[in-house]
């Protein structure tokens, strides 16, 4: 080959380049191994917002200290000997994904390194977006796990009586198997904190404790509370379609309370939703699992609503596996003083008041009947300790209705006669400890023998 061919032949080479360059759609820069631009496609100079320059022959070291290219891949390139990726912020803001690779020569050194881009700004967004989404995630599940702790949060449960003692161990013992409890009792003996302690010691207490009042949603609004609902099936619903609150039990306890309040039309959906575990959101076609352990409540006597017809009987045997009865507590009376004892302490630590009760109050007190079991008597309580003018409640710091020394009362509280008994021997022996110093004054006021006055006291567990 003369050298007028060769010429001719890198000429035509040099042209095919060009025209390959110029039908490129894509970006592409060469530059020699000292870092001047010896290619650059018409992409790769829009991309930069460079048409009008002259580039051919620039040096990239120079196009980036003027801020065209940063930072460049050359130098790493060579440095590397290899392909090498690093992103590049445009003057205008774009992210580009800049890819370097060397060619080499017949001896081995880098003699061109050719760059292309891939624009990344979508996807840098779409990281950043769900950096932000994770962040937010994680703070939206410590906010969880700090309201789960405040829902769980245990200010000491009172328990002195065997009554209470055997409900405790039957719940402890319950809880870790998958089994249906139904706690029964009046209003305020401690129900929903039995169902709370259950999950707390259950396999599940991780997951979610999900409390549902039957009777407190409204019969029109309740599936959609309970089941969920999907986009657009309710005129004023959220547009977006809610999740119902079974949903958000998954992997947790829910807990029905107040099951008795549940209207019949109700009954036959929540007895599906509980034998199958499985349900629709209102307006929705796909069928939902949830997976759940069930734990119900309630103060009405579900047996006389299933004879009335009121509640379905089938339901009442799916809830009632395990039923506990939770006595109120003017059947347990042996846990009245130790629980007003301890709300003083709450209540004279939250506000800053040292209370005490003096005898005669706790003497009357410890006769009422307690309607409104132990819900009544915190209230009560927190009411004497904010109230009292003195360190020292007595009679006439109480509301009306308490100073009136009331009967046990009888008629309403079905007991029979030697359990009455009992809890007479018991109120005088209490009375007469704390008007004795000694065991022996007290058996003579009580005209029986003084082994007789601890053997009481030790059955009763007075000190
Ligand atoms: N033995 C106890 N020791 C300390 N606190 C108790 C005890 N029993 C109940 N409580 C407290 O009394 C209040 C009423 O209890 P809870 O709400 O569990 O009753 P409930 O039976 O579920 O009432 P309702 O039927 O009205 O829902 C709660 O603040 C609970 O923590």
């Amino acid at each position: 080959m003369n050298n007028s061919e060769g010429d001719s032949m890198s000429e035509n080479h040099f042209c095919e380049s060009e025209a390959i360059l110029r039908a490129l759609k894509d970006d592409l820069l060469v530059t020699d191994s000292t870092g001047k631009v010896v290619m650059i496609s018409d992409a790769t100079k829009a991309l930069y917002g460079i048409e009008d320059k002259v580039i051919l022959g620039l040096s990239v070291y120079e196009l980036e200290k003027q801020g065209v290219f940063t930072p460049i891949v050359t130098p790493l390139v060579i440095e590397k000997k290899s392909r090498v990726n690093v992103i590049q912020t445009t003057t205008e803001g774009k992210k580009l994904l800049i890819t370097g690779v060397p060619v080499f020569d017949d001896e081995g050194n880098v003699w061109r390194i050719a760059s292309y881009s891939h624009d990344i700004t979508e996807m840098v967004n779409i990281k950043n977006y769900l950096h932000d989404m994770q962040d937010e995630m994680e703070r939206v599940k410590n906010e969880l796990e700090v309201l789960r702790n405040q829902q769980m949060k245990d200010d000491g449960f009172v328990v002195h009586s065997d009554k209470m003692r055997k409900c405790i161990a039957i719940a402890k013992q319950v809880s870790e198997v998958d089994v249906n409890v139904l706690l029964l009792g009046e209003s305020g003996v401690g129900k929903t904190y039995f169902a709370k302690m259950i999950h707390k010691e259950s396999p599940r207490k991780d997951k979610p404790f999900i409390e549902v009042n039957c009777g407190a949603i409204p019969e029109s609004l309740f599936e959609a509370e309970f089941f969920g609902y999907e986009a657009g099936s309710f005129t004023s619903a959220n547009k977006k379609g809610k999740p119902g609150l079974a949903e958000l039990a998954e992997g947790g306890t829910l807990f029905l309370d107040e099951i008795g309040e549940l209207p019949l039309a109700l009954q036959v959906k929540v007895l599906k939703f509980i034998q199958e575990k499985q349900f629709y959101r209102v307006g929705g076609t796909k069928e939902k699992k949830v997976d759940f352990r069930l734990i119900t409540a309630t103060n009405q006597p579900l047996e006389k609503l299933v004879a009335a017809k009121k509640f379905r009987e089938d339901l009442y045997f799916r809830l009632n596996v395990v039923p506990i009865h939770i006595p109120p507590l003017r059947e347990r009376t042996s846990d009245i003083v130790p629980l007003i004892e301890h709300f003083v302490q709450v209540f004279s630590t939250k506000y800053k008041r040292e209370r005490v009760l003096d005898d005669a109050v706790l003497q009357r007190l410890y006769v009422h009947p307690w309607k409104g079991n132990v819900r009544e008597l915190i209230n009560l309580i927190e009411r004497l300790v904010v109230v009292s003018p003195s360190p020292t409640i007595t009679i006439t710091d109480l509301p009306e209705s308490y100073q009136q020394a009331s009967a046990p009362d009888i008629e309403t509280s079905k007991r029979s006669l030697p359990e009455i008994m009992e809890e007479v021997e018991k109120k005088v022996l209490t009375q007469a400890r704390k008007q004795q110093k000694t065991t022996v004054e007290m058996a003579k006021v009580l005209g029986i023998s003084q082994p007789s006055v601890v053997r009481k006291m030790k059955k009763h567990g007075i000190k």
